[in-house]
C-alpha cells in the first residue's frame, strides 16, 4: 500500500531523511518509532503530500506523492501532531466544515458525521464547542476529521502525545476498530511500548534512517538479545573484568563495588558459556544474574548512536 524508496529530505544543511526505504502492506498498523527529531514528521508530511522530498520516491496506493498528490489525498487521512481547531464551531460543525472541504454532499455529511462522532465516542459532545473539549476529546475529533472522506490509509502523527492513560486506552480501542475496518494505519510515537500494543509492524527510525523494522514480536526478541548481566566476585574483580572485555559478546564492563556490570549482546547459550568460562578459569563467582530489562532503556540503547 505504501512504498518509500531511498527518501531524502534536506532542510538547508541539515539532512532530516537519509535515504529512508520502507514498505507497508495494506491493512497493516505500522508503528513509526524514534526519538524527537528522528524524521518521523518529515516522512509523514511527505506521504501526506504536504512536503516535497529532496530526492527519492514515495507511493501511496501506487500513486507517486509528488506526481499525483490529488489521488494520494483521496486515499489518505492525515492527522498532524499539531492541528488548529476552530473555536467558534461545535464538534458537529467542525466535521461538517471538513466534509464540505472534501466536496461531500450535504445529505451524505448528515449521514456520515453522526457515525464518525459515534466511532470516536463523541456523540454526546455533538453540540459542544470545540474549544471546550478536553485534550483527549480534541484528539479524537481530529481523528474523526481525518476520516471524513473515508480514506483507506490513516497517517497519525503522535496521536497519543499528551494524553492521560485513560485517553490512550480509548484511542487504542478506536484504532482497533479502524484496523478491523481494514484501514492501513501509520502511527508515530517516541515511546515504543505505547505503540507495541496496537501495531502489527514497527519501524525504528534514528537520525533519518531506519535502524530496525519488523513484526512487534521480532523487534522485542531482538531487544531481548541485549541484556545486562550482574556478576559478583569475592576476589580478582579487575582481572575478571579484563577477561570479560575480551569476549566478543560483551559490549561494556563496569564495576560497582564487588559487582561487575556487563553489557551483553548474546543469546542464552552464550550466556551459559560466559559463566562457564569464568568459573573454569577459577574466578570466584558468588552471584550471577540478569538485570531486569527496562524496555524503554533497551530501546534507547539499541538506537543510541546508530546511523550517525
Ligand atoms: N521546517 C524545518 N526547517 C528546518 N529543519 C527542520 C524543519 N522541520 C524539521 N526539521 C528538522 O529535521 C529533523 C527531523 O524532524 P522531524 O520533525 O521530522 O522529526 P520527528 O521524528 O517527527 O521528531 P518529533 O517527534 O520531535 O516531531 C529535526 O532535526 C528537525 O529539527
Amino acid at each position: 500500500m505504501i512504498q518509500i524508496q531511498n527518501l531524502r529530505k534536506r532542510y538547508g544543511k541539515m539532512e532530516a531523511l537519509k535515504g529512508l526505504t520502507l514498505e507497508i502492506d495494506k491493512g497493516t498498523v505500522f508503528g513509526f518509532v524514534g526519538p524527537n527529531g528522528a524524521g518521523k514528521s518529515t516522512t509523514m508530511s511527505i506521504l501526506a503530500t504536504l512536503l516535497e522530498p529532496t530526492s527519492g520516491k514515495a507511493y501511496v496506493g501506487g500513486f507517486e506523492v509528488t506526481k499525483n498528490p490529488k489521488e494520494v489525498r483521496k486515499l489518505i487521512g492525515y492527522m498532524p501532531d499539531f492541528f488548529g481547531v476552530y473555536d467558534n464551531l461545535t464538534a458537529e460543525e467542525y466535521l461538517d466544515f471538513y466534509g464540505a472541504n472534501y466536496d461531500i454532499p450535504l445529505a451524505e455529511r448528515k449521514q456520515i458525521i453522526p457515525q464518525l462522532l459515534e466511532l470516536v465516542n463523541l456523540s454526546h459532545k455533538r453540540d459542544a464547542y470545540v474549544d471546550s473539549l478536553s485534550r483527549g476529546m480534541k484528539q479524537r475529533l481530529g481523528l474523526a476529521r481525518s476520516l471524513v472522506h473515508n480514506p483507506e490509509v490513516l497517517i497519525l502523527d503522535e496521536p497519543a502525545s499528551g494524553l492521560d492513560p485513560r485517553a490512550r486506552i480509548e484511542l487504542r480501542e478506536i484504532l482497533k476498530e479502524l484496523r478491523d475496518m481494514g484501514k492501513t494505519i501509520i502511527i508515530s510515537s517516541h515511546i515504543l511500548p505505547e505503540l507495541a500494543e496496537m501495531c502489527d509492524v514497527i519501524g525504528i527510525i534514528e537520525e533519518g534512517d531506519l535502524v530496525a523494522f519488523g513484526r512487534v514480536d521480532e523487534i522485542y526478541a531482538k531487544m531481548q538479545e541485549k541484556r545486562v548481566l550482574r556478576i559478583r566476585l569475592t576476589d580478582r574483580v579487575e582481572e575478571a573484568m579484563t577477561r570479560l572485555r575480551e569476549m566478543p559478546v560483551v559490549s561494556g564492563v563496569t564495576r560497582e563495588g564487588n559487582w561487575v556490570v556487563v553489557g551483553f549482546a548474546g543469546n542464552d547459550e552464550q550466556q551459559v558459556h560466559l559463566l562457564h568460562d569464568l568459573t573454569t578459569a577459577g574466578y570466584p563467582v558468588a552471584a550471577f544474574n540478569e538485570a531486569e530489562g527496562n524496555l524503554e532503556e533497551i530501546f534507547l540503547e539499541i538506537t543510541k548512536g546508530v546511523g550517525s
